[in-house]
């Protein structure tokens, strides 16, 4: 299994939103130290899922990181990306490991200990915590965990703990003190005037 990067930066195709170019600019930074979760609108096509991967599989594999599908494994087997992450609306953890072999990353959502060691025992190489803070990006979320959900979960498995959910360079210090080995983020670089520098500042904050 190939090591884990610790800065994730999760694709915003949202109307409005650029993700290639976030893509690119953030690589050229955090080069094999990014991972680049491919994860679009609920609405959009498998055509349109396997398009973008496709392209941003090319970016990443420029630097050596790693690309993984949100939600769409069939779509991440198709361009042969390293792997998927999967919630609680998506495949079962352990059916999520069957399809993509033993040798891909899986990442599965966790929010409290009981449920992130169940989805360790179930094939996850990878947990997805949160949400941390509050968070514009995503609807219907639980309330935020903070540094002290996240201890936690990290507390409870051995596998690493990818804090998300709200994370900025100023929180993540507090997250990796409490056990996050990597964050994962949407706004702090999409929405970010200059994502190379947001980037260079998450790296910084991560201690890479
Ligand atoms: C790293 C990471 N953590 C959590 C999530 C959320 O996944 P999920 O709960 O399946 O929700 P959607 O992203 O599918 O809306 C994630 N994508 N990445
Ligand atoms: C897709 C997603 N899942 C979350 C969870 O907690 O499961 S939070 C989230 C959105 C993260 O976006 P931002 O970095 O802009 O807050
Ligand atoms: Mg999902």
């Amino acid at each position: 299994m190939p090591s884990l990067g610790r800065l994730h930066l999760v694709t915003d195709t949202r109307p409005g939103r650029d993700p290639l170019a976030v893509v690119s600019a953030a690589l050229a930074v955090a080069r094999a130290e990014l991972v680049v979760q491919v994860r679009v609108e609920d609405s959009a096509t498998d055509r349109e899922a396997y398009d973008l991967t496709r392209r941003v599989l090319g970016q990443c594999a420029v630097y050596g990181a790693t690309c993984l599908v949100n939600d769409r494994l069939h779509v991440a087997l198709a361009v042969a990306a390293a792997g998927g992450h999967v919630g609680a609306d998506d495949l079962p953890v352990a059916a999520a490991r069957r399809v993509l072999g033993p040798a891909a990353v899986l990442g599965a959502t966790a929010r409290e200990p009981v449920t992130a060691a169940e989805a360790v025992a179930a094939g996850a190489s990878y947990l997805g915590v949160g949400p941390c803070h509050v968070t514009t990006t995503k609807d219907g979320l639980p309330e935020p965990i903070g540094p002290a959900g996240v201890r936690a979960v990290a507390a409870a498995v051995d596998v690493p703990v990818i804090a998300i959910g709200g994370v900025t360079a100023a929180t993540v210090p507090a997250l990796v003190a409490a056990g996050a080995y990597g964050v994962a983020v949407v706004g702090a670089l999409s929405a970010a005037a200059d994502p190379a520098r947001a980037t260079a500042e998450l790296l910084g904050a991560l201690g890479c």
